[in-house]
């Protein structure tokens, strides 16, 4: 775990790529913005090669792509590889679509990605784990989070995070599982976009930890989440997403030291 990133990323202010879906595009680049990256978006693969040079990082967001998107997520995805820019993949509803799971199955052998970020209906698709995932969300299983995670990141040679309740990353060797978060999170749509491309603007500063990127990234964002849902007497998803863009701004290193709980290991 390096706090110190969170420092460094606003300092640095780094540009994100992001190739989002329609849904949430907003949502991301607010909560890029408000934690101290600067966001980039586009839907022309005309502009790909500047985009992907110019940024510190690139974030594809499988989220809702069309035939004619395909072609684009594939180009800047080589252009990150070819200017050896981190590469963060969010595989939405990989697990829920078998379209989805074979075009992100190819498109993961046209470029080496750095890291993937899914929940576990995703994670365990990845994987080729038996899952009822759910539409967007992660669903129901009963398979073991942490050697899920493991077995997908050494199928892909990256780093994975496995979100949720617990959040497991790894490297296929090596594991942290942060406990941090609230509920709240799955009352907001966007929320794991919103953590993918924060976990993008972390790579960008990480001086090629991805593992370390990553596990800091999850931890600052639940850590916001968490810090907002700590002042709500009820649950209030609309109220929850404005305050976390707000909480993003506002947290500092401190405050995720102050209540950070995780454990380095397969235990948690
Ligand atoms: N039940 C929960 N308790 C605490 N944090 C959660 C819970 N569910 C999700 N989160 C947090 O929500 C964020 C988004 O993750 P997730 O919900 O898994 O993504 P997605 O929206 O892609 O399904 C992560 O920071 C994760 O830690
Ligand atoms: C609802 C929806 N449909 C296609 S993409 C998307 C948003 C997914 O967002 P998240 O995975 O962050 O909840
Ligand atoms: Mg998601």
């Amino acid at each position: 775990m390096q706090l110190s990133l969170l420092t460094q990323l606003r300092q640095q202010n780094p540009v994100v790529l992001n190739i989002s879906n329609f849904v949430t595009v907003q949502d991301v680049a607010n909560g890029l913005n408000a934690i101290g990256a600067s966001p980039i978006m586009s839907e022309e693969v005309a502009e790909a090669e500047a985009l992907v040079q110019m940024s510190g990082a690139v974030a594809l967001n499988l989220g809702a792509f069309t035939q004619q998107q395909l072609t684009q997520i594939r180009q800047t995805g080589k252009l990150a590889n070819q200017y050896h820019k981190p590469l963060i993949v969010d595989p939405v509803a990989i697990g829920a679509v078998a379209y989805r799971r074979t075009i992100a199955t190819q498109l993961l052998q046209d470029f080496q990605v750095d890291i993937i970020r899914g929940n576990a209906g995703e994670i365990a698709a990845l994987a080729d784990v038996t899952w009822q995932a759910k539409g967007i969300d992660a669903g129901a299983g009963d398979g073991d989070l942490v050697a899920i995670a493991q077995a997908a990141a050494q199928k892909q040679h990256c780093v994975v995070i496995l979100s949720g309740p617990t959040d497991v990353i790894t490297d296929g060797q090596r594991v942290v599982q942060i406990q941090n978060g609230t509920p709240l999170f799955q009352l907001h749509v966007g929320s794991g976009d919103m953590l993918s491309s924060i976990v993008a603007a972390f790579a960008a500063v990480s001086a090629g930890d991805y593992f370390t990127a990553a596990q800091t990234a999850c931890l600052v964002f639940a850590s916001a989440g968490e810090r907002v849902a700590a002042q709500l007497s009820q649950e209030r998803p609309g109220t929850f997403a404005a305050q976390l863009i707000d909480e993003l701004h506002l947290i500092t290193t401190e405050a995720v030291a102050q209540i950070a709980r995780y454990t380095v290991g397969k235990d948690e």
